[in-house]
């Protein structure tokens, strides 16, 4: 009988709970979140057998999946450091970003605790525990940052999830800070930026955003997701994002300056590269 404990009924931590579900019947999820609302409603489905305190689910646990904002899951390791946890625990997190949790992790790794950083790649602009699905990561690359883990410790975990047929990866910190940012964080700034900045031109338009079409649609749908989520994620990457803006900055006012002066090839170079590489991100998609 394996124990496994998620910290955090949002989105992440009950689609988690729901493949842990699928799988295995001898495993017992314990949850707990502040939003009780949450917590009631994943139990009374069967999504997790019981509601418990942050303590007591973390020392009952053979693996804690931390699954709140990445600001909560820093502070949560400092608190497990404190804890009498059971020798063989694993202990991981699901947040977007990895430096700043894998510096937080060294607190219970002291404490001779295996930990290993984690991250799904999917999810969605959807927020909390009635949004969470068993079918939400499936086929993702889910991102593994080596901490003190044993192989055994990883491989019960894999097991766990083997009902998403996650793609693993293995990646450094570092790395996958600075990859995310470019495909997830500075992304999710434009989007922002988009709806931002359109609103605030079309405020006195008698019609404005609601005359928007499916490209704008798709391109700005991540611009609805949980701004608490997201300012812990910026607050924890902040170099690599705003370095990154530096280059679309660069980029902006290239294309700015050809449009002014009527440059039609860089115009039309501009956009055939962008079509070329789109067009092999969809076909490597559908192969991969
Ligand atoms: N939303 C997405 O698509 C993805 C999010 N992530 C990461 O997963 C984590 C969770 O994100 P979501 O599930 O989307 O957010 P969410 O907002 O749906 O869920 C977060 C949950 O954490 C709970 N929470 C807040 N403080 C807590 C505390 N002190 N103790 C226990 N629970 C607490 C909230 O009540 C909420 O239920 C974040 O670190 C995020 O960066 C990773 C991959 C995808
Ligand atoms: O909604 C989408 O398409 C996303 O890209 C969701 C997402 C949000 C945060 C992550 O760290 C990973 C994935």
């Amino acid at each position: 009988m394996t124990t496994v404990f998620i910290s955090g009924l949002g989105l992440i931590g009950s689609s988690l709970a729901r493949i842990i579900k699928q799988g295995d019947t001898d495993v017992t999820v314990l949850g707990a979140d502040p939003n009780d609302d949450t917590s009631q409603f994943l139990l009374a489905q069967g999504v997790i057998d019981d509601c418990t305190t942050f303590a007591e689910g973390s020392v009952q646990a053979d693996v804690i999946i931390l699954a709140g904002p990445v600001s909560v899951i820093t502070t949560q390791l400092a608190e497990l450091a404190t804890l009498s946890l059971k020798s063989s625990v694993l202990v991981t997190d699901v947040g977007s970003t990895k430096r700043q949790v894998m510096a937080a992790a060294k607190l219970v790794q002291d404490k001779g605790i295996a930990f290993m950083g984690g991250h799904p790649m999917a999810g969605s602009h959807e927020t909390g525990g009635r949004a969470g699905r068993a079918n939400l990561f499936d086929g993702a690359v889910y991102f593994i940052v080596n901490g003190t883990q044993r192989l055994e410790q990883r491989q019960l975990f894999q097991r766990l999830l083997a009902p998403a047929q996650l793609r693993w990866v293995t990646i450094d910190a570092d790395e996958h800070d600075r990859l995310v940012s470019q495909i997830s964080h500075v992304p999710h700034v434009l989007a922002a930026t988009l709806i931002n900045t359109a609103a605030d031109e079309l405020k006195n338009d008698p019609v404005g955003l609601k005359a928007a079409a499916g490209g704008f649609k798709s391109t700005t749908r991540i611009a609805a997701s949980d701004p608490t989520m997201w300012t812990a994620i910026m607050l924890s990457n902040t170099e690599a994002i705003t370095s990154q803006l530096d280059a679309y900055i660069t980029n902006l006012t290239t294309i700015k300056a050809a449009i002014a002066a009527g440059d039609k090839t860089t115009i039309h170079d501009f956009f055939d590269q962008a079509q070329r590489t789109r067009q092999h991100l969809d076909h490597t998609t559908e192969e991969g």
